[in-house]
């Protein structure tokens, strides 16, 4: 087991991560909360099914209700986040009772949203069970969607721990394992050249990465998070380089209709029109081609989904939470490792994405 200690605005609080881990969730909530009254569990159909049992054997205490929530982005809604609510105040949650969101990144958000404005703020506790929630559950970022844009309301909102057991990522579908792995890869583009290189040169399958190695991936992802959110919580600045990929990627899932793409495949299609625009107006000095060979290879698609028009994308870009006035700021790359933010031209958005 490994523990990252990770520090967000006036708060630090740790990422045990290994195989296992959530056999030591009793022990944390007996010391960090000595006059804890009631837990909420909030967690999907999928991972309810699987796991519940075995979270609530390692709690085994009195006052534990459980919130189950449809899976994958139909949990991220106004009318769930409604009946978590609904739900809370049912089961007579007070200010001493904490939230355990147990899922993947779109239960995560939810339940942290949840956590953050029930009685104006309660703790909780991130139990991520994919590979994307590495990122999803670090770092504070919590919300939901609205039909106009992605996480469009939600709040900047830290854990009080993340206890990541890798065992439960053993039952994550293909598909699934593909979507948290873009966020892998992102980590290491924007943070290391040597991060990235290492990915590249030695993932050819993904349902063949050993433990160890899957393990090593996600604490190094975890850590470029933590450097970076670290600096700026509340993403005044550098916490933007988190969003590498999501500008494009966002767009395509909002204007194909949440959950119709998985949130990863949509960044790494992000990514690769990033990188594109980053060899366009940076002179990037990347091997793109062997990059759209090496994603495709894994899997990806590299290219958008059918029925997606450029002026649509567009639109949804100028909504990003990055935009200012309507004019779309992309992160860019000047090199692996070196980001930027950058505001770009819509003509040379609609161009890029005609030919893309
Ligand atoms: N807050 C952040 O910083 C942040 C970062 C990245 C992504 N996100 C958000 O996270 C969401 C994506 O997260 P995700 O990919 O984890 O999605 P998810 O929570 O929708 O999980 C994906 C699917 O896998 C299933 N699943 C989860 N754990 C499983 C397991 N152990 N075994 C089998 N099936 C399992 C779920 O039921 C779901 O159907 C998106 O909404 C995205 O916007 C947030
Ligand atoms: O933590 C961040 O900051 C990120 O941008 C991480 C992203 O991977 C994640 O998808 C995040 O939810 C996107 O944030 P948003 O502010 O663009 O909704
Ligand atoms: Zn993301």
């Amino acid at each position: 087991m490994e523990t990252i200690e990770v520090s967000a605005g006036k708060k630090t609080y740790p990422v045990h991560i290994g195989y296992g881990v959530s056999r030591s969730l009793a022990g944390i909530l007996e010391k960090r909360f000595p006059n804890l009254t009631s837990i909420m569990i909030i967690t999907d159909e999928t991972v309810g099914k699987l796991y519940l049992e075995e979270l609530k054997q390692i709690l085994d205490k009195p006052s534990v209700y459980t919130k189950v929530v449809p899976a994958g982005e139909k949990a991220k809604t106004f009318a769930v986040y409604h009946d978590c609510l609904s739900f809370a105040l049912e089961k007579k949650l007070d200010r001493k009772s904490v939230v355990l969101a147990f899922g993947g990144g779109a239960v995560g958000d939810l339940a942290g949203f949840v956590a953050s404005t029930f009685m104006r703020g309660i703790p909780f506790i991130q139990i991520p069970t994919t590979i994307l929630a590495h990122d999803s559950a670090v770092g504070g970022k919590v919300a939901i969607n609205h039909p106009l844009g992605k996480n469009m309301i939600g709040s900047f909102y830290q854990p009080e721990a993340v206890i990541y057991d890798l065992n439960f990522l053993r039952s994550l579908p293909q598909g699934e394992v593909r979507s948290g792995f873009s966020e892998v890869i992102k980590h290491a583009l924007i943070s290391d050249r040597d991060f990235y290189h290492s990915l590249h040169h030695s993932i050819r399958n993904l349902e063949e990465i050993s433990p160890e190695d899957l393990a090593s991936h996600l604490s190094s992802g975890i850590k470029v998070k933590r450097d970076i959110v670290g600096q700026d919580e509340k993403e005044s600045g550098v916490r933007a380089y988190l969003n590498f990929g999501h500008t494009l990627g966002h767009a395509i899932e909002a204007e194909a209709g949440y959950g119709s793409i998985t949130h990863g495949e949509a960044v790494a299609i992000g990514m690769v029109f990033a990188l594109r625009l980053s060899i366009q107006v940076h002179s990037l000095p990347f091997d793109i081609k062997g990059f759209e060979n090496w994603l495709e290879e894994l899997g990806y698609s590299t290219r958008l989904p059918a029925g997606l028009t450029p002026d649509r994308l567009l639109e949804r870009m100028k909504q990003d939470k990055k935009s200012l006035g309507q004019k779309v700021r992309f992160v860019l790359l000047k090199d692996i490792g070196q980001p930027v933010i950058q505001q770009l031209d819509d003509n040379l958005l609609l161009d890029s994405l005609k030919t893309f």
